[in-house]
């Protein structure tokens, strides 16, 4: 069953805009989990345009469902955070720091060494990990490599190509997916997922364990309310054919 965890970063960005504390992300990711999400994923980045390293603390207090930090491994001060904090997964993501957003997932071919030390480095602490990967077989076979639990599908290119043509936009995907399953992969997924395309995505990709979720959520939540959106995401995670 497809786990939602919801990424609660543009909480954070309404927040910082005015340089209070409303929203109050806490708050938000409690009610998150009342309303029936089953993970908060938070991506602190090192400009803290968002998510703030200190939220991260406040957020491992009172977080009851699985607790996914996202971010970049070559910031020490990341890999610091995480290993305070002992969240339920570590996702590592290659941004760059002037990235708009995250916009690729790793080459684990290249980066096979420096991603098995901090994949055993994670894994001695307790913290689940999962690697951010495109849908290429290639990269998920070098993920097996390090000793990594799980990888998460970079969805960016899906979500682009699925009003065109979802078979092709999905085709990558499956294979990539599939490839995990043979490999013993725990496999999640993420990055412009929306209630337009994440219904057809759990459906066609097997063993899809979680899928993290936040932009579109977020802003469909401006008009649906954030209760409402966050079961409306919920029922296409668990959607049948
Ligand atoms: C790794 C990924 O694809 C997203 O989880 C990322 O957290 C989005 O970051 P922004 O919210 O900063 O766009
Ligand atoms: N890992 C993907 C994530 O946490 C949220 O990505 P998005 O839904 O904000 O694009």
């Amino acid at each position: 069953m497809t786990k939602l965890s919801v990424n609660i970063n543009k909480i954070a960005t309404l927040r910082n805009s005015r340089g209070g504390d409303n929203p109050n992300v806490v708050k938000v990711a409690l009610d998150c989990e009342r309303f029936g999400a089953e993970g908060i994923t938070v991506h602190p980045r090192p400009d803290e345009r968002h998510i703030r390293y200190c939220d991260v603390f406040d957020l491992k207090e009172v977080v009851t469902t699985e607790f996914n930090i996202e971010g970049n491994p070559s910031e020490k001060k990341f890999v610091e955070l995480v290993l305070a904090n002992k969240p339920t997964q570590v996702t590592l993501v290659p941004d760059a720091l002037g990235a708009v957003t995250s916009n690729a997932g790793w080459d684990t071919i290249k980066h096979k060494s420096l991603l098995i030390d901090l994949v055993a480095q994670f894994k001695e602490a307790g913290i689940r990990t999962s690697i951010f990967v495109d849908a290429d077989v290639r990269m998920v076979e070098g993920a097996k490599e390090t000793g990594t639990d799980r990888i998460e599908l970079y969805t960016e290119p899906y979500a682009e190509n699925y009003f065109k043509n979802k078979e092709l936009a999905i085709r990558d995907f499956v294979t990539a997916a599939t490839r995990a399953n043979e490999l013993g992969l725990g496999l999640n997924a993420g990055h412009d997922l929306s209630l337009d395309n994440l219904r057809y995505f759990q459906q066609k990709i097997p063993n899809l364990l979680e899928v993290s979720i936040g932009h579109a959520l977020i802003c469909d939540a401006l008009y649906l309310g954030l209760e409402n959106t966050v079961q409306l995401y919920l029922r296409e995670t668990k959607a049948e054919d």
